[in-house]
């Protein structure tokens, strides 16, 4: 009989992990943990390298509430097509393993929690910058855009570029010119890092009538909104160290480094619409390239950065002062 109970106990507990597991994959965690690097970058920088740890904690927690109950709404609503396509079909609701109504009361609790968690250890405009997340990507994106439009992924792709609003806004209580920086270099990102994966998977999403633009305009067109998205996007990243002087010279480093590469892959593509090969590249690098420009953020707010950037200022203004004689 001992031994029935606790067998009976095991499979009791490998149950209860199941069923956490299923609602974790619910929420599209991989794509939060960059969601929560912009917006680590966004506090980083507001607060020049020095954050409260448990403002840090609790905008990190409340961003990544958030952004999953934004991700949890979105597969209850797109769970038809998620079932046809191969990409999303083994998702936990068009599986059946997580009944819709159950997702829906997941997704409220996910959402309310992140607004108490935000308004109280943060700030309430931190807290309604987190909500407008989950409605502009769950009424403007994934209800209205994301099957009508194949500008979609382009205003529907604001919703992706507020993390880092929330970050500057739980540090300094408003929105100042850098965190519309931050706000402009992932919006600019998102068609670049998107374009390229659906024209990876452009076949799929012409099985579910979603006009993403490789479905509705063709690879052409696509690569070359890419490239010109790509060419908006970089001088934006290198903006945010001039006139601005929001990053220093660490960062003007790191995205100038990283920038070439984006540039030369998203060229690549445009030469070669139809490299499904140079299409994957591109979009697992823009993922890596937003990851390390963040952390470029991070890096350059830290006190020996900002003292690097002074040396660099200071030699810069001696070089002008030369050459004003000359
Ligand atoms: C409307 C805008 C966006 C669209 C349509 C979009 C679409 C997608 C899709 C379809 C995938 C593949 C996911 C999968 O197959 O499970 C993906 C992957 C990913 N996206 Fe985006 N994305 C958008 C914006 C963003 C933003 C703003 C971020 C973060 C700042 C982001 C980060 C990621 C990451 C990290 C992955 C890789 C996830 C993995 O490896 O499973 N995306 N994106
Ligand atoms: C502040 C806040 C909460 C902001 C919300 C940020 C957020 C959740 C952005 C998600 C962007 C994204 C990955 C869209 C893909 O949706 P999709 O439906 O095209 O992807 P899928 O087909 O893989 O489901």
């Amino acid at each position: 009989m001992q031994h029935l109970a606790s067998s009976n106990t095991q499979r009791h507990h490998q149950n209860v992990f199941q069923v956490i597991e299923t609602y974790y994959q619910l929420t599209k965690p991989r794509i939060i943990i960059l969601l929560l690097i912009t917006t680590a970058a966004g506090m980083w920088v507001a607060a020049s390298g020095r954050i409260d740890p448990l403002l840090f904690f609790a905008t990190m927690t409340g961003g990544a509430l958030s952004a999953a109950s934004a991700n949890v709404i979105n597969c209850l609503y797109d769970r038809d097509i998620d079932y046809v396509m191969e990409r999303t079909r083994h998702r936990p609701l068009p599986s059946g393993r997580v009944q819709p109504r159950d997702a829906l009361l997941f997704a409220i609790a996910l959402a309310a929690c992140a607004f108490t968690l935000l308004t109280v250890c943060a700030n309430l405009l931190a807290a309604m910058l987190a909500m407008s997340g989950i409605v502009f990507y769950v009424l403007i994106y994934t209800h209205w855009l994301k099957r009508h439009s194949t500008q979609n992924i382009v205003i529907g792709g604001a919703a992706g570029a507020i993390p880092p609003l929330v970050g500057w806004a739980a540090v300094t209580g408003d929105l100042s010119w850098g965190a519309w920086m931050l706000f402009v270099i992932v919006f600019l990102w998102t068609p670049p890092h998107f374009w390229a994966l659906a024209i990876y998977i452009r076949d799929e999403y012409a099985e579910v009538d979603v006009p993403m633009l490789p479905v509705i305009e063709g690879n052409e067109e696509t690569t070359k909104q890419i490239w010109l998205y790509t060419l908006l996007m970089l001088p934006a990243t290198v903006l945010m160290v001039y006139p601005l002087g929001v990053c220093g010279v660490v960062y003007l480093g790191i995205a100038i480094g990283l920038g070439w590469i984006f540039a030369r892959k998203a060229w690549e593509l445009w030469h070669a619409p139809d490299d499904r090969d140079a299409a994957r590249s591109l979009f697992k690098y823009s993922i890596l390239y937003l990851m390390l420009l963040c952390v470029g953020m991070v890096v350059d707010s830290l006190p020996f950065s900002h003292y690097l950037t002074q040396i660099a200022a200071d030699r810069w203004q001696t070089l002008v002062g030369m050459l004003g004689i000359l």
